[in-house]
């Protein structure tokens, strides 16, 4: 049985079509990678998975289990954790303190603990502390972990959101695009980083523009366009498939991996990525933030277009 399934998954807003009919599978510590042009459907299908969108029609299933209808926590529970395109993180709290905001997911205490600072609550939190010292050595924080989240140099509140991520102590971790905003340093940094939580045994699904990442890191890699699933295959079967050429308008899809210090000579720009490269939306829903976040913070967003199906979303 897959860890996770999806099976013809549908979401529409109003007049929206943001994912018309998805279906892919994640097995036990596999790395699959969701990509797409913007507006493509990505975000929504995360969403959909970590229940803060309940989808219009289809199944998505965690080990048999099925989590539509779950509230984000439950699914949580389950053993779903994510991270955002737009951070997320408490900017006012010390990076500790947010990575220790992921361990209280499991962590075994009462109110009746916390109000009378019980043994096993004295014993639970520094447990937490612990843990949360460890997830941020393991993804190589540098910078400093008793300050302020929101003081830290951008990769590195990208570095703390995924330490959050593990302190949940997922089976599948989703991440959305990871690598925005990074330099190719820290581009470098973050594949070398989605290995080593491969290698714990966790499961992975990746939305990533980056598409020299992608194809990196990814077993199989899922492409959606228009909310449509055009490719379902191991990279180097998608990068030459027809459609999906022709969904990035005949430009190559690799030419995220050409984002090197040679063409970026300040390594800090990660506006070759191909996806960047057409958008048929920019919206203002960003999925994971209705309110009308657009961009991820790294300021990669490209110019709106029209298409059919979003042009309400987008007006
Ligand atoms: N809360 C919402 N309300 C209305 N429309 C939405 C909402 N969330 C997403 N959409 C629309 O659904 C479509 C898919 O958006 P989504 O954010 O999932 O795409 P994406 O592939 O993640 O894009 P990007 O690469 O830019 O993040 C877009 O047309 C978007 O405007």
């Amino acid at each position: 049985m897959s860890l996770l399934s999806v099976t013809d998954l549908r979401l529409t807003f109003g007049g929206v079509t943001a994912i018309d009919g998805l279906s892919f599978s994640v097995d036990e510590a596999e790395i699959v990678s969701v990509i797409g042009p913007n507006g493509a459907g990505k975000t929504s299908a995360f969403n959909c998975v970590t229940g803060f969108y309940r989808p219009t029609a289809g199944r998505i299933t965690l080990r048999g289990k099925d989590l539509p209808g779950l509230r984000p926590s439950a699914v949580a529970a389950l053993g779903v954790a994510r991270t955002f395109q737009n951070l997320r993180l408490f900017g006012e709290l010390s990076v500790l303190d947010n990575v220790r905001a992921g361990s209280h997911l499991w962590l075994r205490q009462s109110v009746f603990d916390a109000l009378l600072h019980t043994p096993r609550y004295r014993r639970s939190e520094r447990e937490c502390t612990e843990q949360a010292h460890h997830w941020l050595d393991f993804v190589g924080l540098r910078g400093d972990r008793y300050g302020q989240a929101r003081n830290l140099p951008y990769g590195e509140q990208r570095r703390t959101e995924i330490a959050r991520a593990l302190a949940r102590k997922p089976d599948l971790l989703l991440l959305d695009e990871p690598a925005a905003g990074l330099n190719h340093g820290e581009k470098a940094e973050m594949l070398d980083l989605i290995r080593r939580i491969q290698a714990l045994g966790v499961a992975i699904v990746l939305i990533e523009h980056d598409m020299g990442l992608v194809m990196e890191v990814s077993e199989r890699v899922v492409v959606l366009n228009f909310g449509r699933e055009i490719a379902d295959g191991r990279p180097e079967d998608v990068r030459r498939n027809p459609a999906v050429i022709e969904a990035y308008l005949g430009g190559d899809i690799t030419a995220g991996e050409r984002d090197t210090p040679q063409d970026d000579p300040s390594g800090t720009t990660p506006g070759t990525d191909a996806a960047h490269t057409r958008a048929p939306d920019a919206g203002g829903a960003d999925g994971d933030d209705p309110a009308g976040g657009s961009g991820d913070g790294a300021g990669n967003r490209t110019p709106a277009r029209d298409r059919t199906a979003g042009s309400d979303a987008d007006a």
